[in-house]
């Protein structure tokens, strides 16, 4: 019997009728299922309880999803304010610790939106709130429309830097993303490079420099058009094979 291969993705935690739950989208496991060809296996955001790197020792992948939620600005030194909610903290502490272990460990990393910020913060970055409000910046929040597929439909070109991993990926120096995020990269974290820009200068995606295993953060949603748009099934496909390897390896 051949294992699948695993892919570790740290829930949200939402409230919802009487209970608390500890949830993911599943648009996210369905493209690391479709896309990828791993199992997600979403990890409970109990992370005091155990030991991050010991549980990734089990998996072949990590992978950090969207959310309308927002890291605490706590952790990159800012002050908390209305601008930056709404939090969710236990998210943040799992997620953070399983992006580095995961590059510690050279297991493969795929971060998306939130993910790609947690991301920046675990690498010691800054994010800016409300970009939508600075100086020369687009508006990169979602339409506020009404169906999924339009809140997510694809809309701004960004430029995939050359010589990066990204470039080696979709094989393009232009390519086309969703956008819904009212946060960004500020201060780029130690270590990262910038793997794609958005026309204001918006950090659209990022790699860990150097790193053993294959690193990766969007800030769109390669997950949403994964069965067909080639530039997102391109980094899914990258990132199961990534991960394949590593299960090889
Ligand atoms: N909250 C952060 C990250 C944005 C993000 O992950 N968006 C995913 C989809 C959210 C939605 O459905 O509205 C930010 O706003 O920058």
């Amino acid at each position: 019997m051949t294992l699948p291969l695993l892919v570790a993705v740290p829930a949200d935690v939402r409230a919802f009728e009487t209970y608390v739950w500890h949830c993911s989208p599943d648009t996210y496991l369905k493209a690391i299922l479709k896309g990828a060809g791993a199992v997600p296996v979403i990890v409970p955001a109990l992370s005091e309880g155990f030991d991050v790197e010991a549980l990734l020792s089990r998996f072949d992948g990590v992978l950090t999803t969207g959310s309308a939620s927002n890291v605490h600005p706590e952790r990159y030194g800012v002050a908390p304010s209305a601008r930056h909610e709404p939090y969710d903290r236990d998210r943040d502490t799992l997620s953070v610790a399983m992006i580095r272990g995961a590059v510690r460990l050279g297991l493969p990393l795929l971060a998306i939106c939130r993910g790609h910020q947690e991301l920046n913060v675990a690498f010691g970055g800054t994010l800016a709130t409300e970009i939508q409000e600075l100086d020369g910046r687009h508006d990169h929040r979602a339409p506020e429309l009404p169906e999924q597929a339009e809140r997510f439909a694809i809309r701004h070109p960004v430029r995939v830097e050359a010589g990066g991993r990204l470039r080696e990926i979709v094989g393009a120096e232009e390519i086309r993303v969703n956008s819904l995020h009212r946060q960004a990269v500020d201060r780029l974290g130690e270590g990262l490079a910038v793997e794609a820009r958005a026309e204001d200068g918006t950090v659209e995606a990022v790699s860990v420099a150097g790193a053993e295993g294959f690193t990766l953060g969007v800030q769109w949603h390669p997950e949403y058009w994964v069965e067909s748009d080639p530039a997102s099934a391109a980094i899914f496909r990258a990132f199961g094979a990534a991960c394949r390897a590593y299960r090889g390896s």
